[in-house]
């Protein structure tokens, strides 16, 4: 729908490349009117961002660096969207990282080391950075994270970082909870597999897109575009009565057994 977010400005964390689920939904969120900040933690990323953007004729309102590893790091990224915007109406959070050698064999050999860095980056990351965009969000506002369907159930290879998104899952509910009062929801998209950067990290992926098309409920793999719409909803006041849920778009494969 047209101007649904007219007037609002949209904080995206984690546009990488054109194959990020963030691209994806930046492109929704644009196409609804939001103005839009991005924030990014390598400034290769932030680059390769700034040519995409031209290249679809989208004006950002400002371009933060971001290392959610570190408090320091956030607390002075949103003091800088304060001084440039003052007021934010949404947030969308689509970053996380674990071990390359720990998104394979058994679960059972997650190292301590890794284990905290997973749940640093991909779910601690989400209570750091609600923390200060909510003192932004004077006007209410909509926090959206993206996850994955092995936060609920074990999915061979996905390990240390499903046990993370369920940490993220389970916190998108503990955060709904202090932040309704001041207007401000909190939700999860579960997303089915997608063929981005990060999911070079995953083994198994090709395995798992093959048997989505056999036996999901649509019979095809989701991609970034219809990620970018259901967050759109989830942003916009269409969603208003929704906080502290996880919205499968995944064309159905989470209901099969
Ligand atoms: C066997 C499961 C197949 C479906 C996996 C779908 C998926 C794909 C990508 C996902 O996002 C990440 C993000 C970072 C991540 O950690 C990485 C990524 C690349 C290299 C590396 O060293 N770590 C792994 C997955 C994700 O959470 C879920």
């Amino acid at each position: 729908m047209a101007g649904l977010l007219e007037g609002k400005t949209i904080v995206v964390m984690g546009v990488a490349n054109e194959r990020s689920i963030a691209w994806g939904i930046t492109k929704s969120l644009h196409n609804a009117g939001a103005e839009l900040i991005f924030t990014n933690r390598q400034e290769r990323s932030a680059q390769k961002l700034q040519k995409l953007l031209e290249k679809d004729g989208i004006e950002p309102k400002a371009m933060v660096n971001c290392d959610v590893e570190s408090d320091e790091s956030i607390e002075a990224a949103f003091a800088e969207i304060k001084e440039k915007v003052g007021v934010i109406h949404g947030l969308v959070h689509s970053l996380a990282f674990a071990k390359k050698e720990e998104l394979q064999g058994e679960y059972a050999s997650t190292s301590r080391e890794g284990y905290l860095l997973a749940q640093n980056i991909s779910a601690y990351s989400l209570v750091a950075v609600t923390r200060e965009a909510r003192k932004l969000m004077t006007e209410g506002g909509s926090i959206v994270t993206q996850s994955y369907l092995g936060a609920e159930r074990v999915i061979q290879n996905y390990n240390v970082m499903g046990v993370a998104k369920a940490a993220l899952e389970s916190s998108v509910k503990y955060l709904a909870e202090d932040v309704g009062k001041d207007g401000i929801r909190v939700n999860a998209i579960s997303a089915g597999p997608i063929r981005t950067l990060a999911a070079k990290g995953v083994s198994g992926f090709n395995e798992k897109t093959a048997v989505i098309e056999e036996k999901a409920p649509l019979r095809r793999n989701v991609d970034q575009d219809q990620v970018g719409d259901a967050t759109l909803f989830l942003i916009s006041d269409m969603a208003r009565g929704i906080t502290g849920e996880v919205i499968h778009v995944d064309s159905g494969y989470h209901i099969i057994g």
